[in-house]
């Protein structure tokens, strides 16, 4: 996901040419926007966290890309793609590092693990939609 951060300053094209360099096809793709009660679903596992309720705000201030990609080792490929939740701990080259504005507006969202991945994709695409 290119969340609105990223979306709003104009850098979803230089994200996904970062993520197709990197190797991932795209294979379902859509931009979009949450509303408030979506964005709580999305990061419900957060929900008892104190930054959950400035983070279903914030995911859902402004539109966002969502896309479903494919690699081999995908989610682990992903993750040192982006960097660290904390744009300061990313490391250098990473997408966070690049177009991170904080901690909570980092950019870009990646699943943790391969069955997050198809509930996170479930929830944005429906089977007509993804191109599978
Ligand atoms: N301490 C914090 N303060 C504010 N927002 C935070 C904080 N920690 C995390 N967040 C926000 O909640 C999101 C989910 O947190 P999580 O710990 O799952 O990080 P992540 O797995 O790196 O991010 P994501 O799930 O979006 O890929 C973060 O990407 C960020 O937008």
């Amino acid at each position: 996901m290119i969340k609105p951060d990223a979306f709003e300053a104009g850098n979803s094209g230089a994200i996904l040419k970062m993520i197709e360099e990197a190797g991932f096809k795209i294979v379902a793709m859509k931009a979009t926007q949450l509303t408030p009660v979506l964005a709580g679903k999305f990061y419900e596992v957060h929900k008892e966290r104190p930054f959950y309720a400035d983070l279903c705000k914030y995911m859902s201030s402004g539109p966002i890309i969502a896309a479903i990609l494919e690699k081999d080792n995908a989610v682990e490929d992903f993750r040192a793609l982006i960097g660290a939740t904390n744009p300061a701990n990313a490391a250098e080259g990473t997408i966070r590092k690049i177009f991170a504005k904080s901690i909570e507006a980092n950019a870009v969202h990646g699943s943790d693990s391969d069955e997050n991945a198809a509930i996170e994709g479930n929830f944005y695409f429906s089977q007509t939609e993804r191109v599978l």
